[in-house]
């Protein structure tokens, strides 16, 4: 079988830290993993291990079946990257963003199209044609959303994505990676909410110190459950 997400030993050693000791895992389609850590714990070091954005000491990850070291153009194609500020450029609308980044993904789409996936995402219809630079951080999110949607991407690899943003619009964004999931899509997010990993999530995973020293189905924990299992470890 292949994983949409997958990591075999994957291992990072920087100069004077271990930030990954041989991480082991496997994601399929419609899966919403959530990483939970402290901070320095390796979650950061793990997205950008499947992102191709650092090489592993030892150990591949894996996206689509493809190893990351050796196909990071081709994997691309497969993922959609929301870090916790999205980036976008600030002097073009939400719409000729998505246009842009839709075109450098391969895919052509009229204006129509563009529009559906942005209220698809959630974009208030009157900031569709305002310059980015005004947009608050959740809107930055639900056009980073569009993109991925538009692209096809196959996983979601995002980074702190709820953090700094209200208890709507956390929500909202929450609601958009369960419609994600529903249709398919693997999700893969490191968080520090554990009230949010529980709602959206369908497994959690617990990283100290560079180990997943825990993987639970999330269905079998209640949120007070999970933030005891998590204060646990971190003791
Ligand atoms: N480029 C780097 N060079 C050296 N050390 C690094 C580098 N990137 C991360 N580290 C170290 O690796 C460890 C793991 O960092 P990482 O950013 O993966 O943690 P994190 O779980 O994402 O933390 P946070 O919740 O603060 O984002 C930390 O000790 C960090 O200082």
């Amino acid at each position: 079988m292949t994983y949409i997400l997958e990591a075999k030993d994957l291992r990072k050693q920087y100069p004077d830290k271990l930030a990954l000791q041989g991480l082991n895992l496997q994601i399929e389609a419609g899966e919403v993993f959530c990483l939970l850590g402290q901070n320095g714990a390796g979650k950061s070091t793990t997205i950008n291990l499947f992102l191709g954005f650092v090489q592993p000491t030892a150990g591949a990850a894996y996206i689509n079946g493809l190893e990351v070291a050796s196909n990071a153009l081709r994997i691309k194609q497969y993922l959609a990257y929301i870090p916790e500020n999205v980036m976008l450029y600030p002097h073009l609308t939400g719409l000729e963003n998505l246009a842009l980044f839709s075109s450098l993904a391969g895919f052509k789409y009229k204006e129509s199209e563009l529009l559906a996936y942005l209220a698809q995402a959630g974009l208030p219809v009157e900031a569709v044609q305002r310059r980015v630079g005004t947009y608050s951080k959740g809107m930055r999110q639900k056009v980073g959303i569009a993109i991925a949607v538009a692209k096809h991407a196959k996983v979601l690899l995002l980074d702190e994505p709820t953090s700094g943003l209200d208890p709507k619009a956390s929500n909202e964004f929450s609601e958009l990676l369960r419609q994600l999931s529903q249709q398919g899509t693997a999700v893969f997010m490191a968080t520090h909410d554990i009230f949010r990993a529980k709602e959206v999530g369908t497994r959690v995973g617990i990283m100290r110190e560079g180990e997943l020293v825990d993987v639970r189905p999330t269905a079998l924990l209640n949120a007070n459950e999970l933030e005891q299992l998590y204060l646990h470890y971190m003791h």
